[in-house]
């Protein structure tokens, strides 16, 4: 928690969710609208083949609902692509870029992640920036030389509290179970803040920076009462309403 920042609870649904998931969208948003919303933002970025309908059924509710990746472009012949401005179209009001899957899987340098973050923010939307090292690289020590690479090649000097938020999703915590300890976390988050300061200046202390990889209800309060840890980006408990909202009522206690 940082004090000031309200925080933000989103979840990831990644490559997962049919029409069939809608009902676990609308219990997470009703778990919202009945109070969660009171103690944090809640979002779900969903595949973009079910944006609209995620906005519809969250429509009138606190939970706002997201993509998950974007072009750089704004339109054109990228076959199979979406743009920020087509995801804004559809009803998000946020864009996760970077994400460590679009980086392994599709080769995403930081250089891409900076030009799909300037695209969110032409299409008006906010950008979650993701960064985090790999067990390969937490190993030989250099977790915090590629936090800092990461944040100078992905993130753009325009980044502001308003239009960004900062995901630190260590790759080797990701679908596995582990995660950092907390003295490991709040290490990580002070150098992330600190980065960001010399980067962008005063705004960086009222930016939002979220911890990612194996949040559940059962390591929640543990997790997001890390002094700097202003929410979670969640991948597999935001398939479920019962755990989503069971991260979410974390905020209730802290
Ligand atoms: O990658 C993540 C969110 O973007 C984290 O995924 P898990 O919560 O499934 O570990």
């Amino acid at each position: 928690m940082t004090p000031g920042i309200r925080p933000l609870v989103a979840g990831n649904w990644k490559m997962n969710g049919t029409s069939a998931s809608l009902g676990e969208l609308r219990g997470i948003a009703e778990g919202f609208a009945q109070g969660l919303g009171e103690v944090a933002d809640g979002l779900v970025c969903v595949p973009a083949t079910l944006l609209a309908r995620a906005a519809e059924v969250t429509t009138g509710t606190p939970l706002n609902v997201g993509g998950e990746d974007c072009h750089p472009k704004e339109s054109g012949a990228h076959t199979g692509d979406i743009s920020a401005e087509m995801l804004k179209d559809a009803g998000a009001t946020h864009v996760i870029v970077g994400h460590s899957e679009r980086r392994t899987d599709h080769g995403e340098s930081n250089a891409t992640v900076h030009a799909k973050a300037e695209a969110v923010w032409r299409a008006g939307l906010v950008a979650i920036i993701c960064i985090g090292e790999t067990q390969a690289q937490r190993e030989s020590g250099s977790t915090l030389d590629v936090l800092a690479q990461q944040i100078a090649g992905s993130v753009p000097a325009d980044a502001n509290a308003g239009n960004a938020v900062i995901a630190y999703e260590p790759v080797w915590a990701i679908g596995t179970g582990l995660t950092p300890t907390v003295d490991d976390v709040a290490q990580a988050h002070a150098y992330i803040r600190a980065r960001l300061g010399d980067k962008l200046g005063a705004v960086a202390g009222r930016m939002r920076i979220l911890y990612g990889g194996s949040v559940k209800p059962s390591n929640a309060v543990e997790l997001l009462s890390v002094e700097n840890v202003d929410g979670a980006l969640v991948g597999g408990a935001s398939l479920k309403a019962a755990d989503f909202l069971g991260i979410a009522r974390a905020y209730r206690s802290l």
